[in-house]
């Protein structure tokens, strides 16, 4: 084996998975990591280690890694990919809606990030991408709490890139518009669900996860040297 081990967090279905089998076409040993393990495992990919792990289980995802790490050697790349979007009104949402939001897409991506970054400062090399969202960018309608964990992500890679730079590790973060993958159905509002699904129609519908995980590719296979700092992709027509 002689390409470095990458993992990448919700890889059970959508842009992870979508990613997942990019990196492994490329022929990089994975650890994949999500709550539906079955999905991972049908993926059937070489080289693949599939564990069940929900990202705000700290202790889970060490173990995961650290099981990867000694059959496949030290986390080159991760790609923090595991979220949820529910949308809806900040006066009548659920608050355990915006909680769970924030604890996945924000702490969960801190824990992938405290668990790799010291060995990749050590070894003076490695890549972090962290896929926040164009809704890390601007606001939408009945996206608030989901709009702060996004702003949070971007926030997070700015402020990780300063601490890191010198130590020649990357930190890249990629920011899809609509993506057409499984995201919306979590959305417990049927109305919203159903306003999110007009727009989307709308506009002629979302781009593909595989788009999104070759901008990650993209991202990824530059030399260490260049680091790509944000990529931001969205449907021609999306606003
Ligand atoms: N689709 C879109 O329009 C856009 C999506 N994004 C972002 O892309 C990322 C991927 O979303 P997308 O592919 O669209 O959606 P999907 O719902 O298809 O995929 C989400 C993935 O995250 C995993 N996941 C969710 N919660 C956890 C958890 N607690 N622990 C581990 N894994 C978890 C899911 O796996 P499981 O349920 O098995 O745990 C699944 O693999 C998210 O961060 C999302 O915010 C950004 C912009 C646009
Ligand atoms: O991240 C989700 C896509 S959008 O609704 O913000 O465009």
């Amino acid at each position: 084996m002689t390409k470095p081990l990458v993992v990448i967090t919700g890889a059970s279905s959508g842009i992870g998975e979508a990613a997942a089998r990019k990196f492994s076409q490329e022929g990089y040993p994975l650890l994949l990591l999500a709550r539906r393990l079955e999905r991972m495992e049908s993926l059937g990919l070489p080289n693949s280690l599939c564990r069940q792990v929900d990202v705000t289980d700290r202790i889970a995802f060490r173990a995961a890694l650290e099981e990867a790490e000694e059959q496949y050697g030290p986390t080159d790349c991760l790609v923090n990919n595991a979220g949820i979007l529910r949308l809806g009104r900040m006066d009548t949402q659920d608050p355990q809606e915006w909680q769970l939001m924030f604890d996945i897409n924000v702490q969960g991506l801190l824990n992938g990030i405290h668990l790799v970054l010291a060995g990749m400062r050590r070894r003076k090399s490695g890549t972090l991408i962290n896929i926040s969202s164009v809704a890390g960018r601007k606001t939408f309608v009945n996206h608030a709490g989901y709009c702060g964990t996004k702003f949070a992500v971007h926030a997070i890679s700015e402020g990780i890139r300063e601490e890191v730079a010198d130590d020649n590790v990357r930190v890249v973060t990629i920011a899809p518009g609509i993506v057409e993958t499984e995201i919306l159905d979590h959305t417990t509002s049927d109305e919203i669900r159903q306003e999110y699904k007009d727009w989307k129609k709308e506009i002629g519908g979302g781009i593909r996860s595989e788009d999104t995980a070759e901008a990650i590719w993209y991202a990824y296979q530059q030399p260490q040297n260049v680091c790509i700092r944000e990529v931001v992709l969205a449907p021609t027509r999306q606003q």
